[in-house]
């Protein structure tokens, strides 16, 4: 089997995150929701939330499907690097993305979500797609549903085909030759922590002339929006920007959003990818402000380094959890 669904930017403005289709229950119930490669757990806005905490997302209502099942005595709770926080109970019911059903797949079912989460009006929930031992789920910890649909999938791996502005896909068990040109470049993933994290080969500031090879590790995750990499390497890049300062008040670098911004190159072995400057001038820091916020932030606070959208949208990448998994990375 082979599935296929869209990635969709919440916000016509800015990349903040993108959402994919899907249907829970029977009848199928249909909400938009997070692929999340830096998470594990698959939960949605339901009807056991107190109303004051939903504004406008979909619900999935259990009690209107008749596949769904009360996982007895089962409960979640999860926290994310940027406070983020839910939790709830759990079902099984059937779950379709792209094409692709899955029987019987763990439905967490949100009971309180922090504000972050209520503002999100365009995120429904989330799907993670990291390794199932990051599931928080408790007593017995749930299989994500890519996990559960693996055997059943041509191979074992999902691509993310994300745009900047724009609605890019989510593929699974197959790789689409149309989606990336070149070769692909893989490279090993430490799956223990739970993350798909890797090490990239280096850095360049600009186009990838003065290329500066040394190592960072950090994940790729879809369900970030920025990068967030050591400071060694924003100095470097900010350096190079009119006006650009590390603002306590507004928690990261910012700059005048009509300052020149180079482009920011790094290495996944020896392929080269390049951010395009578009992608760092994420977003005014409010409305209509002249001071642009910047998509490449410091990760010292987090103690991982995240390759997020900005990065993303930049390649064709796969996932690949064959034995030993392994990230591929390519031009598009
Ligand atoms: C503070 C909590 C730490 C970060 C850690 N949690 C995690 O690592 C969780 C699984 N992953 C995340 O917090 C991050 C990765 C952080 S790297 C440590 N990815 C998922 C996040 N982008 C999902 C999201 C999407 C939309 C809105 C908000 C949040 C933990 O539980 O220990």
């Amino acid at each position: 089997a082979t599935g296929s669904a869209p990635a969709v930017p919440i916000d016509e403005r800015f990349d903040i995150a993108y959402v994919t289709p899907v249907t829970i229950g029977t009848p199928p119930q249909t909400l938009m929701l997070d692929f999340d490669t830096g998470s594990s757990d698959l939960w949605v806005f339901s009807s056991h939330m107190p109303p004051f905490q939903v504004r406008g997302q979909e619900i999935y209502t259990p009690d209107e499907s008749s596949t769904a099942r009360l996982l007895e005595g089962h409960t979640w709770s999860i926290m994310y690097g940027d406070g983020s926080a839910s939790r709830g109970n759990v079902y099984v019911d059937t779950f379709a993305v792209g094409g692709l059903t899955v029987l019987n797949q763990a439905v967490q079912t949100a009971q309180q979500v922090s504000a972050s989460f209520t503002s999100a009006t365009n995120i429904d929930g989330l799907v993670g797609l990291g390794f199932s031992t990051l599931n928080t789920v408790r007593p017995e910890s749930q299989l994500t549903f890519f996990d559960n649909a693996k055997a059943s999938l041509d191979n074992p791996v999902f691509t993310a085909d994300l745009k900047y502005m724009a609605a890019g896909t989510y593929d699974f068990g197959f790789i689409d030759r149309a989606k990336y040109t070149g070769e692909i470049t893989y490279v090993p993933i430490d799956p223990d922590p739970g993350y798909w994290i890797f090490t990239s080969s280096g850095y360049a500031v600009g186009a990838s002339s003065n290329f500066s090879a040394t190592p960072i590790i950090g994940i790729a995750d879809t369900g970030t929006s920025l990068v967030y990499l050591p400071t060694a390497v924003l100095t470097a890049y900010y350096r190079q920007v009119q006006g650009a300062t590390n603002s306590r008040s507004y928690g990261g670098y910012v700059f005048p959003c009509d300052s020149a911004l180079p482009s920011f190159t790094f290495g996944v072995g020896e392929e080269r990818f390049t951010i395009p400057a578009s992608y760092i001038r994420y977003a005014p820091v409010t409305e209509g402000s002249a001071t642009c916020f910047g998509g490449l932030q410091s990760s010292s606070e987090l103690g991982i380094n995240i390759w997020g959208d900005v990065a993303l949208k930049a390649a064709f990448v796969v996932f690949d959890s064959r034995s030993p998994p392994r990230i591929g990375w390519a031009k598009k």
